[in-house]
């Protein structure tokens, strides 16, 4: 497959060493908005850039019916403009605030987990925690959106703040340090005891390795996928 990156940091060098690894090739690696003549031979553009140029990119990128993975976090006030225009240029479009099996499998776990614990509300108290390195733009991340997203669909908790609090409120706290990856950790304490579930990624592997492998899965796709698709979560 033909693959061109779109973003060319941290992530879009470790995207890189796994599309050589799975015999892919990289024939476009852009730090700009690309135009539409960049994306003439691409089979699946994968966009890890920065919050706020991921809508301009997906824009064309979608417009020029390329299939596009998208990693980038901080845009989603503009995702169902992205679904849209994915739809009415009848190509194909995939976002995950997190590409790792193992954070996907963390997502389940969580939501079972919120199940279970709604019948307690009165017993414990939420929190939870997001770590990232230092040059991290957005907060908290997208994979703690998510997650606290994934609550809220299974419990009578109704929204997230980093700021405020209320009963029916989850409260993040993001914490920034040198050269961490990723570490989500959801927290229930009662006076009695503490019931946690974390995942840590050790390294930018696993993000990199799930985007490719929704790269292979979307390129012969049309319609709005996220990584449940891939992995056959539903
Ligand atoms: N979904 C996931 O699994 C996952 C995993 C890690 C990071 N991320 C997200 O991916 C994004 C990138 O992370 P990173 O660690 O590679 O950041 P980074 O800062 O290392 O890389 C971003 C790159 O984008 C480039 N850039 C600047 N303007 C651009 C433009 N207009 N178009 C394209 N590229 C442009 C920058 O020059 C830089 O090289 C962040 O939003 C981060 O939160 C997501
Ligand atoms: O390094 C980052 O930036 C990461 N961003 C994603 C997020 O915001 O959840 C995934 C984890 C790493």
């Amino acid at each position: 497959m033909k693959i061109g990156l779109i973003g060319y940091g941290k992530m879009g060098k470790a995207i890189e060493e796994i599309v050589v690894e799975r015999g892919h090739e990289v024939v476009l690696k852009v730090s700009h908005t690309p135009t539409p003549e960049e994306l003439k031979d691409i089979d699946v553009a994968i966009e890890f850039s920065r919050p706020e140029y991921a809508y301009d990119n997906l824009k064309v990128l979608l417009e020029s019916n390329t299939p596009t993975i998208c990693g980038t976090t901080g845009w989603l006030d503009q995702q169902e403009e992205v679904n849209q225009l994915t739809l009415a240029n009848n190509t194909a479009f995939l976002y995950a605030s997190n590409f790792s099996l193992g954070v996907n499998l963390f997502f389940e776990l969580n939501q079972q987990l919120a199940r279970m614990m709604n019948k307690y509300r009165a017993e414990y108290n939420i929190n939870l925690e997001e770590i990232h390195h230092t040059q991290k733009l957005d907060a908290p991340s997208g994979t703690a959106i998510t997650i606290a997203e994934g609550i809220i669909d299974n419990t009578s908790y109704n929204n997230w703040s980093m700021e405020e609090q209320g009963e029916s409120i989850i409260p993040i706290e993001a914490k920034r340090i040198e050269n961490v990856p990723g570490t989500h950790i959801v927290q229930y304490t009662s006076e009695v005891d503490t019931i946690e579930i974390s995942h840590t990624a050790h390294s930018r592997k696993g993000f990199a390795l799930g985007a490719v492998i929704a790269a292979e899965w979307i390129a012969d796709k049309k319609g709005v996928f996220s990584m449940k698709d891939v992995l056959e979560l539903n």
